[in-house]
This record gives structure tokens, sequence and C-alpha cells, in this order.
């Protein structure tokens, strides 16, 4: 058998859009991998599962004369989106949607564990098919359950994201951070519901949380180093029902993001601060829930990222530039934090639309020039 043409990675690319689940219910998904896993077995390559995160699934190749383990990771969850593309092979699950492109990036990891199913590699290889990105960080679950232990360490890891805003199939990443830390904010106001005429009588959850959202504006303007800059989005903010009855119960939904855990902590810290102080000021209750999960920095190690931009610069087959860090979060960085690795952008070129769109919609050429590029640098690093 020869390597996947690009046929062949597209129709596998369209198989998986068409069915995309939300994090750790990636079960369709689990079956169509293994799937073609179980068609590409060798006697060099093992399937490992994890029984606390059932969907995740390992695949180690042995290596001919190794050295070293490498690991690869690509992420399987999709986003509850509905999408609006209209594309021939849409998303045929009400409400989600690989809206972020983990559909692009299994495809690319199947395409290079076909190659080393077929041409054994030097080095061992461990695939890692990780459910939970979006949300509910697997990569953490899947470290935290001792998946990584034993012939299934790497020594390194790598990793890709896709990027609508750079040329179809170019490669980029940088030295040092990629991608900000994240936690999640989950809050809820809890008042007293009454009448709209009696506010004197009432406790205005939804007044306490309009000033919430506020004050947590000045945590970057005024408590983040601005030459690191940061972010803190209240994305969802649900409060009352009807205008003459005022709100008992507000609830908001956010994210904080920083290049720096230190600053993370800090602006972790701010929002609960803020918290408390609105509760007080306004005489309701704040139930708080900051989740970081695995979501850290994502840090490119220096040895394997000197070595991928060097390698990757001196190929005139590979499109590759160097790039600016992110706000994007990625719990691959939790991964940074446990092994060396490097996590580079793959451009799928659809600048009218960004990650997350509900018409995002990534050109499939991409794919054939990532899974090459990837194969060239992993044998490279065999050697
Ligand atoms: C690449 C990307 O879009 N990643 C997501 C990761 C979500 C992190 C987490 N749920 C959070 O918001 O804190 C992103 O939104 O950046």
């Amino acid at each position: 058998m020869s390597d996947l043409d690009n046929e062949e990675l597209i129709k596998i690319r369209r198989d998986l859009h068409q069915i995309p689940e939300l994090a750790l219910h990636e079960v369709q998904t689990h079956d169509y991998l293994l799937s073609l896993m179980k068609l590409w077995s060798t006697d060099w390559l093992e399937i490992k599962s994890v029984p606390s995160v059932p969907t995740a699934i390992l695949v180690r190749l042995q290596g001919t004369d190794p050295h070293k383990t490498i690991g690869y990771r690509t992420d399987i969850d999709a986003l509850p989106v509905t999408e609006q593309t209209g594309l021939a092979f849409s998303s045929t699950i009400p409400g989600q949607m690989h809206a972020c492109g983990h559909d692009i990036h299994m495809t690319v990891a199947l395409g290079i564990l076909q190659h080393f199913a077929e041409h054994q590699p030097k080095d061992n290889l461990i695939f890692f098919f990780q459910p939970a990105e979006e949300a509910e960080y697997g990569g953490y679950r899947v470290y935290e359950a001792g998946a990584f232990t034993g012939k299934w360490r790497p020594d390194e890891f790598f990793a890709i994201h896709d990027n609508p805003s750079l040329p179809a199939g170019q490669i980029a990443t940088r030295l040092g951070t990629l991608f900000a830390g994240t936690t999640e904010i989950h809050l809820t106001f809890t008042g007293e519901s009454g009448h709209a005429a009696y506010p004197q009588r009432a406790k205005d959850a939804l007044v306490a949380a309009a000033a919430f959202v506020m004050q947590v504006q000045t945590i970057v303007s005024r408590n983040v180093d601005p030459i690191r800059g940061g972010v803190v989005t209240i994305g969802s903010f649900h409060a009352g029902q009807v205008m003459n009855v005022i709100a008992g119960e507000a609830k908001l939904e956010g994210t904080i993001r920083a290049f720096l855990q230190s600053d993370i902590l800090m602006m972790q810290q701010r929002v609960r601060e803020i918290a408390d102080g609105v509760a007080q000021t306004y005489g309701v209750k704040a139930d708080l829930n900051l989740i970081q999960g695995g979501y850290m920095p994502v840090e490119n190690a220096i040895e394997q990222t000197t070595d991928l931009i060097e390698f990757m610069t001196a190929d005139p087959t590979i499109d590759f530039a160097e790039s600016e860090p992110a706000m994007t979060g990625e719990d691959f960085g939790f991964l940074t934090q446990k092994f060396p690795g490097t996590m580079v952008w793959l451009g799928v070129n659809d600048p009218e639309h960004s990650l997350h769109s509900d018409h995002l919609n990534p050109e499939e050429r991409a794919i054939k020039p990532g899974v090459e590029a990837w194969i060239k640098f992993l044998e490279h690093r065999m050697q």
C-alpha cells in the first residue's frame, strides 16, 4: 500500500466532518478512527484504550532501532455550533459542527499514521487521538489516568492546529508561547425577584451581573502588564424572564486568557475579588466556579521547536512561516508542561471566517502538504 492520496484524505476528512461530536461523547468518531487503524494493522502497531476516557485512542508504532519515543497528538471533538456552510458533506448531527477544524487535524494525523504503518519508523511513535479539547480538558484527563507511562511515555510531543488566516498548507509556529492559557468563568448571582415597581423590596441579580461585567473590564486595563496583554471576555449573560419582574438570578459565563500562568492566576484572583465585592455591594450571593483544567499556555520547547523551524525553513517543498502568539487556548498546553514539544499552525485559507464560525470552510488542499511535511520532519527527528 502507498501513502493515502489526496482523494483518500479528502474522503476521510468529509466522513469525519459529518459526525461532529461534543467533548467526551466522540463515540462514532472513535469507532470510525478505530476502523481505519484496524485496516492498517501491522506487527509493529499496537492500539491502547483508556477506560476512564473511553473515546480516547493511543496508537504505538514500534521502531526498528529506537532511541526515543515521539508523540503526535490530534484532538477529535467538535463544538455546539449549527453548521451554516451549506456544504454537501455538512454535519449530520443537529447543533454540532467541526467548527474548529479538528476533522482536518484528525485527517492529517491519520495520513501520518498510515505512512508509518506502511513504513516502520526508526524510533517509536505514539499517536494520541484526544477527546475533549474544546471543553473538559481530555489531554489532562488521559495524562492523569496514567496513559503515558512505561513504553507509552513519549520523550517529546507534537501537534497541529488549523488556521483559516494562513494560506492553505502553510505551517507556522514560534519559539516560546504559541497559545494563551485560559480559565473558564462560570458565575451565578442569586438575589430576590420582585415586582419591577418595588425595587426596594427585591435584590436585583441582573443589575449585580451587569456591574460585574463592567468591572471585570478593568482587569486587563488596570491589572495586566500592557506589554503582555490578556483577555477577559464574558460570552454569555442570562437573567430575567419578563420586563416587569426583577430578576432573582443571573448566570454568566466567560473566559480569562493570558500568555503567562502567573498572569492567569492573578486574573483569576481579581475575578474572585470583583465577584465578592459586587455581591456585597448589591446584597446578592455569588457562586463562582473558575476552571483551568489543562488549558495552560502552550509553551513550545527550545530544542524541538528550533529544530522544526530550521528543518521546515530549509526544505523548499514546505511553506513555512514564523508566527505571532495567539489568544486561543488549547489543552495541548498541559502536555507541553509534561513533555517538551511543539505545536504549529496549519494554514487552511478561509480568511473570511474565524475558528468557531458556523461558516468555517477550511481548504482541503492543505491536508496533503500537512501530512507530507510532518512525515518528513518526523523522519528527520528519527535520524
Ligand atoms: C483553539 C481553540 O479555539 N481552543 C478553544 C479552547 C477552549 C478553552 C476553554 N474551554 C476556555 O475557554 O477556557 C478556545 O476557546 O480558545
